[in-house]
């Protein structure tokens, strides 16, 4: 891939996300539509561009079984959003609220979204991070996925958005930094609920 094609890649899905995250406000009755997307289009955004790939795995290798290995574990992304395209090997698995791994199967030209964690707190819970994993691909071909994370400037204020907030929906996360939170966030394990750590006192 050629630097060209991974920029303008890169600003297409940002435009996409943008545009999803605006369809979201709509839904939700925000007065201000862009109320989310300018995070985003902050020109000090901390958005990144990853590239992941997994080996395929040889028959005859001596590894545990493929069912039994995990390629990247359980987490949420802590970001706003993630636009995530990958070839058509399968692995990824997103979790239900009860724990249930259920697989999630792409194609080249599909874009799978992923709620992340700011976007829970924004929402003041309306939307939930989704918990995912991948799992060592059974076949021998790799996998390989790209991932658009969205996020707000390293500055920038984050609280449940005032209008999510009324007597039947309590504030449910204290305000911080996208700063504070990526430094809590990789100062846990992947795994934890990261964002269990900036709720308010009285919803836990
Ligand atoms: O590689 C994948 O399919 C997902 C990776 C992932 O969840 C991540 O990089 O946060
Ligand atoms: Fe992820």
């Amino acid at each position: 891939m050629c630097r060209c094609a991974v920029e303008d890649y890169i600003q297409a899905v940002k435009e996409l996300t943008c545009e999803l995250l605006e369809i979201l406000a709509l839904g939700l009755s925000l007065p201000d539509t862009n109320v989310i997307s300018r995070l985003i289009q902050d020109v000090d955004s901390d958005s990144c561009f990853r590239v992941n790939h997994y080996p395929g795995v040889k028959p005859e290798s001596n590894q545990p079984k493929p069912d039994q290995r995990i390629g990247f574990g359980e987490h949420s992304d802590p970001q706003i959003f993630t636009i995530l395209r990958s070839n058509d090997v399968p692995g990824l698995q997103i979790s239900t609220v009860d724990g249930l791994w259920i697989p999630v199967t792409t194609e080249p030209t599909d874009f799978c979204v992923f709620v992340g964690d700011v976007l829970e707190v924004l929402t003041n819970g309306r939307f939930k991070s989704v918990r995912h994993r991948v799992m060592a691909n059974k076949s021998n071909r790799s996998r390989m996925s790209m991932m658009y994370f969205a996020a707000p400037s390293l500055n920038e204020w984050i609280s449940p958005i005032p209008q999510l907030i009324s007597p039947g929906n309590l504030r449910l996360y204290k305000s911080f930094t996208w700063n504070e939170y990526k430094k809590a966030a990789y100062s846990l394990r992947l795994g934890d609920q990261r964002i269990d750590h900036f709720k308010c006192q009285s919803t836990l």
